[in-house]
């Protein structure tokens, strides 16, 4: 099966998985911008930038992908980022759309207590392909079907 992927940009490095087993293909670091600079021309000079405390960016793979209907794209953190250093997706997982042709891009936030850098062709968060059922359809009805569960939730079964 083959996903067809895209660099937007000489210096975009493909995602890549590290083993055979991995759900998810590394995403690399192209450059860095601010929430409202996200169509901004890539940073041919980009080498790294700081991310302080409670600091969001959006980092740019250069990377676009061109999935097929019935698959999704999740971004994820990467465990080792977020436990030494409190780097996370701010939007965990983010959703790439079947007909997504843009830059995957990655908001980064920093969690943790220090600023941290993060370098040209980081590897800095993870893509996962996952099924997704493109025909399905909403319908509305006025009464739904009972369950043992009714509205119970966040927590009504006790810890
Ligand atoms: O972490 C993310 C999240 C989204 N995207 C891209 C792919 C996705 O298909 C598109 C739109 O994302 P989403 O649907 O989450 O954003 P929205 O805020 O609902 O924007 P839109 O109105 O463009 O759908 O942005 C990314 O590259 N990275």
């Amino acid at each position: 099966m083959y996903v067809k992927v895209k660099k937007l940009h000489p210096q975009a490095i493909l995602p890549q998985r590290q083993t055979t087993g991995s759900s998810g293909f590394d995403l690399h670091v192209l450059d860095a911008v601010t929430w409202d600079c996200a169509r901004a021309p890539y940073d041919d000079h980009f080498t790294s930038i700081t991310i302080c405390p409670g600091d969001r960016i959006l980092v740019r793979t250069g990377i676009a992908l061109q999935l097929e209907l019935g698959m999704e794209g999740q971004v994820r953190p990467r465990s080792g980022l977020a436990l030494r250093h409190g780097i996370t997706l701010l939007n965990t997982p983010g959703t790439i759309d079947a007909d997504y042709r843009g830059d995957i891009g990655l908001i980064l936030i920093n969690l943790g207590q220090q600023p941290v850098e993060i370098g040209k062709g980081e590897r800095v968060g993870q893509l996962v392909i996952q099924p997704v059922w493109h025909q399905l359809q909403l319908v509305e009805i006025e009464e739904l079907e009972l369950t043992q569960r009714g509205t119970g939730g966040f927590g009504h079964t006790g810890v």
